[in-house]
């Protein structure tokens, strides 16, 4: 043997056992359709990193695969890898908001539906202003609508005054786009477009100020009851279309939250009753058509934002108690949310949440902590040691943990107590944790053999609705992962959800056959469009 066959051995052996803690290397019996289906999608990736990713476009002069988002994503969308993980089964999403679920253009149509929705501005609307000013929404009772109205545009509009949603729209100024200008104004309150993301809020304190502008925009129609209810329907029935068949959205309680057809605010025990029927109609429907494989279902993560103090706190407490009480189907865990940066840290808390056990059991019901942590920056801040807290106090999952990987202690742990991370990519990106998926600290979780589900975390403000984007970015900013790793992670967000065992298996068993359809439908597509092959 020549010194460079040894020295080749010797590095082959070493890759291998570099790799070897990651789940795709621990596949021990790639079926033969896996493996095929896996070269296929590796082939594809690297002919489309020169003819689609290589290429200048007038709007983006500079792209690369696993590039900033929200520029990309108009070429994203035009590539065979996107279409092809469009049709991937993704398991569940275990890291989601409710209130970011749904697509703003879709939201507005609800809105639309009802006379009772109205809108104000704190100023009459100019070209000049129109980008610093923000709507804000509210359905008012029959006896509270305004006699006459004038049109947010008008010079003589009275600052504050409500005008009928319907009206506010017809009525926008032609110099300012008319009805689709009152669109994009809405829509450009609900969102984060490139240039803030990446110019004028391009750090993470700047960017959470228009993030968190955005569901304060939103709030009040997203949980006005009647389109509350149609919201979910929507939030399901586009999961399922993307491959999704399981959810466990983080729903935000903060006291009488819901508000009535009649403008009414009454305890989100209404939310979780909408919630209930929607699932079952869902599931009726799925059935009819002769998909029902395709939903087994939903939870809520109970909710609620870092900034109550501990008495508060108590009371959402023993509120998610009550509620786990009335909704055991439903209520999968409990979780504190909000910008962790800037708002209270577990340790804040740690008096309060350690007493969480016993109230439980108590009460004899078991809601397991599933808590955000690390989604930060930092290094040693209050944000990074949530992480500490997190995982002293059992938590099932970790919401981010984008920070873990500077933790070797806390990697161990994860692997030990089978702590599985909610990874959200795109979400990471955009909220200026990272400046493209080719700096995302996922790799490292992956080669450290954690188990990871990607996840969207808040779609409708992003743009990446459903988990397609988020998979898309994941597989072309690595070289090592492929369609296996994506079907580890997909396996992975059923298996670390809050499903019971049978429920789990069960699940576990659909998604097999359908992971086999869509391995056929791949090496089909592979024919078509890699003929050679
Ligand atoms: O990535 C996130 N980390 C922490 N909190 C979040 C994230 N996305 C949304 N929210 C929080 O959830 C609520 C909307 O339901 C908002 O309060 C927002 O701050």
């Amino acid at each position: 043997m020549t010194a460079l066959e040894q020295y080749k051995i010797q590095r082959e052996e070493l890759i291998k056992l570099d790799r070897s803690l990651r789940r795709d290397h621990q596949v021990t019996s790639l079926s033969a359709a896996e493996a095929e289906a896996d070269q296929i999608i590796r082939k594809i990736r690297a002919a489309e990193a020169t003819s689609i990713w290589s290429l200048d476009y007038p709007s983006i002069p500079h792209p690369f695969p696993g590039m900033e988002f929200l520029t990309g994503r108009e070429i994203i969308v035009k590539t065979k890898l996107f279409e092809i993980l469009s049709r991937m089964p993704k398991g569940a999403l275990l890291h989601a908001h409710l209130d970011g679920m749904v697509n703003v253009s879709i939201l507005l149509k609800l809105a639309l539906k009802y006379p009772s929705i109205h809108v104000r501005a704190p100023k009459s609307l100019t070209t000049q202003n129109i980008d610093a000013v923000a709507p804000e929404f509210l359905p008012l009772p029959k006896n509270e609508y305004p006699k006459s109205a004038l049109g947010l545009t008008e010079t003589s509009y009275q600052p504050n005054s409500w005008v009928p949603i319907q009206v506010a729209r017809e009525q926008f100024h032609p110099d300012l786009g008319g009805p689709q200008g009152f669109d994009r104004w809405v829509t450009r309150a609900l969102t984060i477009n490139p240039s803030e993301a990446y110019g004028t809020h391009n750090t993470s304190v700047k960017i959470w100020k228009k993030f968190g502008s955005t569901f304060l925009v939103g709030g009040n129609l997203t949980r006005y009851a009647p389109i509350l209810e149609d919201y979910i329907k929507e939030f399901f029935h586009s999961s399922i279309e993307d491959g999704i068949s399981y959810v466990e959205p983080r729903v935000n309680f903060m006291s009488k939250t819901v508000i009535m057809a009649d403008g009414t605010r009454v305890h989100h025990r209404e939310l979780m009753v909408i919630y209930d029927r929607v699932i079952r109609e869902v599931k009726e429907e799925m059935k009819r058509r002769g998909r029902e494989g395709e939903f087994i279902g939903a939870r809520i993560i109970y909710s609620t934002v870092r900034f109550c103090d501990n008495k508060e706190l108590e009371w959402y407490l023993q509120d998610c108690i009550a509620l786990k009480k009335e909704f055991p189907h439903l209520i999968a865990g409990f979780d504190l949310v909000g910008h962790e940066d800037e708002l209270y840290p577990l340790i804040y808390y740690a008096e309060t949440l350690l007493r969480f056990p016993a109230m439980q059991k108590e009460a004899g019901v078991e809601i397991p902590f599933i808590f955000h942590a690390g989604e930060t920056l930092g290094d040693g801040t209050v944000a990074d040691m949530n992480l500490y807290d997190a995982i002293l106090m059992g938590t099932k999952r970790i919401g981010h943990g984008f920070s873990l990987v500077k933790h070797p202690e806390l990697l161990k742990i994860c692997k030990e107590r089978d702590i599985a991370v909610e990874v959200c990519p795109i979400s990471n990106e955009i909220l200026r944790l990272t400046s493209s998926m080719l700096t995302h600290p996922l790799p490292i979780l992956l080669n450290h053999g954690i188990h990871v589900a990607l996840c969207s975390d808040d779609p409708s403000v992003f743009g990446n609705m459903g988990l397609t984007f988020d998979y898309f970015q994941v597989l072309v900013a690595s070289e090592q992962t492929g369609l296996i790793q994506l079907g580890e992670m997909a396996k992975d967000s059923i298996k670390y959800s809050t499903l019971e065992a049978h429920l789990r298996e069960e699940a576990l068993g659909l998604w097999q056959k359908q992971w086999h359809k869509f391995l056929e439908y791949v090496i089909a597509v592979g024919k078509e469009a890699l003929p050679s092959n």
